[in-house]
C-alpha cells in the first residue's frame, strides 16, 4: 500500500524535512552534500521534530532517516568542530546530541531507523538509539571516533555492546572498520535488509504493523527494554508509566478526589490483587 507523505513546515525544521502521514512521522536529516552529518542546529531541528511527534496524538511511530540514497547520517560535521565542540551559526559551541539520544529513547513510540547508505560515527549511534533498524542494500556501517580524534563512550559504547556483544563491540570501536548491510544483519546491528528501492515501502509496512498493535504495550514494553540499559532513569521512565496508568485508575482517582473534596480517602473498596 502506498502512503501519501504530508510535509510539515516550520521555521525551526533548519537542515531536516518533518511528515506525516497514516499515524507515522518521518524525520529526515537534510544534508546530503555532507553525507547528512549534523551541525548544532541540525540536532535542533531534531529535537523540535521528535518533541513535535511526540506530542502529536496521531503519530505512533517515527522513522529516522537522511535524504539523497547515500547516506542515513556521517556523524558529526568536522567543517564546524572548534577547539572545544561544534560550532553553530553564531558561534557558539556546543551539540546537544546526548540530549537527542537520551529522547530517542525515551519517547514513548518506537522509532525505526531506516538507513541507506552510510551510517557513520554519532550517525551509527543515533542508528544504535532507534528501537528498530531497516538497512538498504547498499547501507553501511561504523565508526570513526579514534580516526577523527573523538569517542562516544556512553550510549555509543552500552549500546553497541549489548547489540552485538563486547568483542566485537571493541573490534568496531578500535578498528573503525566499515561493514555492509549483511554484516550488520548478522551481527544484529539491524532488523532487516532490503534492496533500495523497497527500503522505505518495507518500512512503512513495519510501522504499519506496530500501529495495530497496542500502544500502550509497545510504550511499556519500550520502557522495560531500556530500563534495563539505563539504570535509575530507566527506572524512572518505566514508573512515571506505571504511575500514569494508576492516574486512570478509580483507585488513584480516589485518592485525588478525596483531596479535593476535603474527606478521608476510602481504598477499602479497592482489592489487594494477589
Ligand atoms: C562517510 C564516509 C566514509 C564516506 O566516504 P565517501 O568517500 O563515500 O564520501 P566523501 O568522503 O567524499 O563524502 C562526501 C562529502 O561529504 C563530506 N562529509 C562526509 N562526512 C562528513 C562529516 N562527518 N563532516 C563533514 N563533511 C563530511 C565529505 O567531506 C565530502 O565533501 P567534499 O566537499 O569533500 O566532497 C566519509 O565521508 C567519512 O569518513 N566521513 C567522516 C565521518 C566521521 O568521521 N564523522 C564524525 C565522527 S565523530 C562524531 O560523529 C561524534 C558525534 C557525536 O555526536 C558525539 C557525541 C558524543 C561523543 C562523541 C561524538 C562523536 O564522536
Amino acid at each position: 500500500m502506498s502512503i501519501q507523505w504530508q510535509e510539515i513546515t516550520d521555521p525551526q525544521f533548519t537542515d531536516i524535512e518533518y511528515h506525516v502521514a497514516d499515524g507515522i512521522a518521518k524525520i529526515t536529516i537534510n544534508r546530503p552534500e555532507v553525507h547528512n552529518a549534523f551541525r548544532p542546529e541540525t540536532v535542533r531541528a531534531m529535537l523540535h521534530a521528535f518533541k513535535t511527534a511526540h506530542r502529536d496524538k496521531s503519530v505512533g511511530v517515527i522513522i529516522l532517516t537522511g535524504a539523497g540514497g547515500k547516506a542515513f547520517c556521517s556523524g558529526g560535521d568536522q567543517r564546524i568542530r572548534g577547539e572545544a565542540g561544534y560550532t553553530d551559526e553564531d558561534g557558539n559551541e556546543g551539540l546537544d546530541v546526548l540530549e537527542l539520544q537520551r529522547l530517542i529513547r525515551t519517547i514513548p513510540k518506537p522509532v525505526v531507523a531506516m538507513i541507506a547508505g552510510w551510517s557513520i560515527g554519532g550517525g551509527h549511534v543515533l542508528h544504535l538509539c532507534c528501537d528498530l533498524a531497516i538497512a538498504a542494500e547498499n547501507a553501511r556501517f561504523g565508526q570513526t571516533g579514534p580516526r577523527v580524534g573523538s569517542f562516544d563512550g556512553g550510549l555509543g559504547v552500552a549500546l553497541m555492546t549489548r547489540l552485538v556483544g563486547q568483542r566485537k563491540a571493541k573490534e568496531i570501536w578500535f578498528l573503525c572498520r566499515q561493514y555492509d548491510a549483511q554484516q550488520a544483519l548478522d551481527m544484529g546491528l539491524v532488523n532487516t535488509v532490503v534492496p533500495l528501492e523497497k527500503l522505505e515501502e518495507e518500512t512503512v509496512q513495519w510501522c504499519r504493523e506496530m500501529l495495530a498493535l497496542s500502544p500502550t504495550a509497545l510504550r511499556l514494553l519500550k520502557a522495560s527494554f531500556n530500563a534495563d540499559t539505563d539504570g535509575a532513569a530507566g527506572l524512572q521512565e518505566l514508573a512515571g508509566n506505571a504511575t500514569g496508568l494508576f492516574y486512570q485508575t478509580a483507585e488513584g482517582q480516589e485518592g485525588r478526589n478525596a483531596y479535593l473534596e476535603k474527606r478521608d480517602p476510602d481504598f477499602t473498596k479497592f482489592p489487594r490483587i494477589p
